[in-house]
């Protein structure tokens, strides 16, 4: 498409006033990095075609919608009938349903387990949440299946009885201390983006020059997948970030990029995601097409979403979204926030306990009638 002065929406006028480093999609930058800044903004801004200009549009929106930063005091109850239903109201009837089956669980980490917090470095699980998690562990089979890094996220959830998907599924690794769960003791590792790790260190450092005068910004290497933080960054220079992250993705076409809270993630051209993640973890503790099986997937993100649509292609579990606004997901279930998400799996383990008591007195009480009675 032909490059022309476009006239653009509020957002994307804001952004153009501001200095803009997007180029213009016949001059792409070549793939080296740190070449970005050395195009005239002016001539840039210019050069912003009508496409660019949309679709740096539609990635904030997006982003925005999945992290409103101005919710209206008004606009919860307006929805609140769309709402999905509360996982703690119908806990019975999850339960119920997933009687005779094995409860596999899969815990997203940001927002899930930590709560949303300014800083990505200081997002703390607290003690409560991991005592859970490890109690949780003890009864079922559980994994982490998070955006961050694999080694990032083990470094904050610390249980080695778990499985860890990081990089959003695409860097999986089993429990290091055994467990019942684990299977015969094999260990389970799985990298199925391993060829773009190159291509990814070389995209990060591109980022991080592209961003660098943009204050706030920040930018992750989650090794399989690039985090370009908006959370510290003033809302009126989003649409100049994300037309520096535009800036990048011109020279590698072939990047996916997927809006989360707040955030911009960059993923190599790979299939993967979480809800694959999902079904090589059933597979690897062997429920590959078992129908006795009842995954349960508690997550906040846009990126959740391609594990709840797994379980609803797959008609089995429970996909749980973690949100205190309505938004369009292919979850079955809501909890509001991680305080939530703490008390269901309380309830989780409880539950257990007690039908593991009522198993027991059963096998007692059979055992007793076999027993020869006194004489
Ligand atoms: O899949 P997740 O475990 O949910 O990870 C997704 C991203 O989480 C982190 O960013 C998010 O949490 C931050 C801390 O609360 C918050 O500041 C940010 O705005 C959120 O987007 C993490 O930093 C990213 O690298 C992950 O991709």
């Amino acid at each position: 498409m032909a490059n022309q002065n476009v006239v653009v929406s509020d957002a994307i006028t804001a952004a153009v006033a501001a200095p803009s480093l997007f180029p213009a999609a016949a001059q792409k930058p070549p793939a080296v990095p740190g070449t970005y800044i050395s195009i005239s903004q002016k001539k840039l801004v210019q050069n912003l075609d009508i496409n660019s200009a949309a679709r740096i549009n539609s990635w904030v929106d997006s982003m925005r919608a999945l992290s409103p930063t101005h919710i209206k005091s008004h606009s919860l109850s307006d929805h609140r009938n769309m709402q999905l239903p509360s996982a703690m109201d119908m806990f019975e009837q999850i339960m119920n349903d997933s009687k005779g089956k094995q409860i596999v669980m899969f815990l997203d980490y940001d927002g899930t387990l930590s709560p949303i917090v300014e800083d990505a470095d200081q997002a703390f699980m607290s003690n409560a949440m991991r005592e859970t998690v490890r109690k949780v562990a003890r009864y079922f089979p559980t994994a982490i299946v998070s955006g961050r890094g694999l080694d990032q996220v083990y470094s904050f959830v610390r249980l080695a009885e778990l499985y860890y998907a990081g990089s959003h599924g695409m860097d999986i690794k089993g429990p290091s201390k055994s467990s019942k769960h684990t299977k015969g003791g094999e260990a389970v590792l799985y990298q199925p983006a391993s060829q773009f790790l190159p291509m990814m260190d070389e995209v990060y450092k591109a980022l991080l020059e592209v961003t660098k005068d943009t204050p706030g910004s920040t930018v992750d290497n989650n090794k399989y997948c690039l985090s370009v933080h908006f959370r510290r960054v003033d809302e009126k220079k989003w649409i100049e970030l994300a037309t520096k992250v535009g800036s990048v993705m011109e020279a590698y076409p072939d990047l996916i990029l997927t809006q989360g809270r707040k955030v911009f993630e960059i993923r190599p051209p790979s299939k993967w995601n979480k809800g694959k993640a999902l079904e090589f973890l059933l597979e690897s503790l062997g429920y590959a097409n078992c129908a006795d099986v009842y995954p349960i997937y508690i997550g906040d993100d846009r990126t959740d979403e391609d594990a709840f649509k797994i379980l609803r292609e797959r008609g089995q579990g429970s996909g749980i979204l973690v949100s205190k606004i309505p938004k369009d997901t292919n979850a079955s279930y809501s909890l509001q926030e991680p305080s939530e998400v703490m008390a269901f799996l309380r309830r989780l383990v409880e539950w257990k306990k007690s039908s593991l008591r009522k198993q027991f007195m059963r096998k007692a009480r059979l055992q007793g009638i076999k027993m020869p009675l006194p004489i």
